[in-house]
């Protein structure tokens, strides 16, 4: 049999690689997309998997969709499974289903149609009323690659967040303008949240998104 050193060291050794496999991944963490029909969630989640853009006619979500992307935020992979909600009313009630496992939110409305930014106050009523108490929230004004047609203004949409408390950045699927930014800033608060290394300083979402590029992203010609 062993002697009791060495068992000592196979312990050891077993413990070390039971802390590296937990530093190296952690369980999939669900991110939800919600937001009116049209302000592009399914565009958005396609830009971040693929990198490319769904140019053409708009197809509606029909109930609810997941894809996985894995992240390596600090040297750890963070797997995300995004799941891309219908806007439509009539698919309400399967996504309150939803709200309660999930880990972020992502709230997008569009900042060429003034009406999916009124309803983002009857979002966050409903994120309340279904998410759980800590989910991490996100505000996305989306298609700022379409200037001309913008009427909601920037201003708008970080008053609105600051009144919420709740981080802000303009994204467009289109030219992917802060896409991965947003998606990282969820994934680096997920990792954050689930490791809790002592001595590693406390991640700030909010600071975090600062780095958002501003403008429209879009091609100038
Ligand atoms: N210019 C521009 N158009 C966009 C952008 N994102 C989405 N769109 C367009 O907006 C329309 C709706 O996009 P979707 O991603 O399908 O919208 P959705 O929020 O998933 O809609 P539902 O599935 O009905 O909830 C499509 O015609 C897209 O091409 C963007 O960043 N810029």
């Amino acid at each position: 049999g062993a002697t009791p050193a060495e068992s000592m060291a196979v312990a050891a050794a077993a413990a070390d690689w039971k802390l590296c496999l937990t530093r190296s991944s952690l369980p999939p963490s669900q991110v939800m997309l919600v937001g009116d029909s049209g302000v592009g969630k399914t565009c958005l989640l396609v830009r971040f998997k693929d990198g490319a853009f769904l140019a053409g006619s708009f197809i509606s979500t029909v109930g609810i969709d997941f894809r996985n992307k894995v992240l390596t935020v600090d040297g750890v992979k963070v797997k995300l499974q995004i799941w891309d909600t219908a806007g439509q009313e009539r698919f309400r009630s399967v996504t309150h289903a939803y709200y309660r496992d999930a880990h972020a939110l992502l709230l997008l409305y569009d900042v060429t149609n003034k009406a999916s930014f009124d309803n983002i106050q009857a979002w966050l009523t409903e994120i309340h009323e279904y998410a759980q108490q800590d989910v991490v929230l996100m505000l996305l004004g989306n298609k700022v690659d379409s200037a001309q047609d913008r009427v909601v203004k920037r201003e708008d949409g970080e008053k609105l967040a600051k009144e919420y408390g709740v981080p802000f950045m303009e994204t467009s699927a289109k030219s992917g303008l802060n896409v991965e930014l947003a998606f990282t800033a969820i994934a680096k608060e997920l990792k954050h949240r689930s490791m809790k290394l002592p001595n590693e300083p406390k991640f700030k979402l909010h600071d975090y998104v600062k780095k958002e590029v501003r403008g429209s992203g879009c091609c100038r010609s």
